[in-house]
């Protein structure tokens, strides 16, 4: 019975690595400690890597990492949202699924952990991931046929969309990430969230232009950080200010300190 290892270090991530033949399907999930559905994420993947067996060489390693603590590796594989989980072989990543679709998460490990290695790309080495990672990247699409039929493009990217603003009950689109801002604006919003102790998930919208200019339409609002609870959108900087002026238990339903009686959903 296969189980997760938690990288906790980028000499530990390089060990891996390097202990890896090419031929072993590597299931990376990204996390953050934080966010709710990353939890979920871990028990699901615990469960399936129990259904692989543990075999020699192994043809399943499942490993866990802190986006936000080993950001040089999260950056290298493109994560601009966690839960987020990418699937490698030989250096190549084969397909990445963003947000805590267990379907998603279940149907990307079964279709390939049955296939044979790429045998062109095994000598390549786990390292190459690190730079070709964003081509290979699928993420929430998962495979869906991409069309060039402009108005077809905007659905799939609505469609996309709509499921990424519930990635988390509180979702923050920003520039950067937490851990390495990019805007003043972003920065202090990471800063209300983390001082009351919010749950949430984020995605660096720097990484995915279409999404920059997406969402904005999308959501009708022209900047960011854009904070999402539920599914709706609060707003900006300014706004999330005024709501928490307005009311200081704003968050408190999406607080890691929210004790048992209190609603997870308002
Ligand atoms: N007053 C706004 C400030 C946010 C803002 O002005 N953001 C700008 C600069 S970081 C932005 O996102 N512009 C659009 C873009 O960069 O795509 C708030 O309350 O959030």
């Amino acid at each position: 019975m296969s189980t997760i290892q938690e990288i906790t270090s980028l000499e530990g991530w390089d060990q891996h690595l390097s202990s890896l033949p090419p031929s072993t399907l590597l299931i990376i999930s990204f996390q953050a400690p934080w966010a709710a559905p990353c939890a979920q994420m871990a028990t699901v993947l615990s469960t399936l890597a129990s259904e692989y067996p543990v075999t020699d060489p192994p043809s399943t390693s499942w490993v866990s990492i802190n986006a936000e603590e080993l950001s040089d590796i999260s950056e290298a594989y493109d994560v601009t949202a966690v839960p987020y989980l990418v699937l490698v072989r030989g250096g190549e990543v084969l397909e990445t699924v963003s947000g805590s679709s267990v379907v998603k998460v279940r149907n990307a490990i079964e279709s390939h952990a049955k296939q044979s290695p790429h045998s062109a790309s095994a000598a390549a080495g786990q390292e190459a991931a690190a730079t070709n990672g964003a081509a290979a990247t699928v993420d929430d699409k998962n495979g869906e046929t991409t069309t060039e039929d402009p108005e077809n493009q905007k659905e799939e990217l609505f469609k996309r969309l709509k499921d990424l603003v519930k990635a988390a009950p509180v979702m923050l689109f920003m520039k950067g990430t937490p851990s390495e801002p990019k805007c003043g604006f972003s920065r202090q919003l990471v800063a209300i969230l983390r001082e009351n102790a919010v749950k949430y998930g984020f995605f660096n919208i720097l990484a995915d232009d279409e999404v920059r200019q997406g969402l904005k339409e999308f959501a009708d609002w022209p900047t960011y950080p854009q904070l999402w609870v539920d599914g709706e959108l609060v707003g900006g900087l300014d706004i999330v200010k005024e709501e928490l002026a307005n009311n200081d238990e704003f968050f408190k339903p999406y607080s890691v300190k929210a004790n048992g009686d209190t609603p997870v959903v308002a």
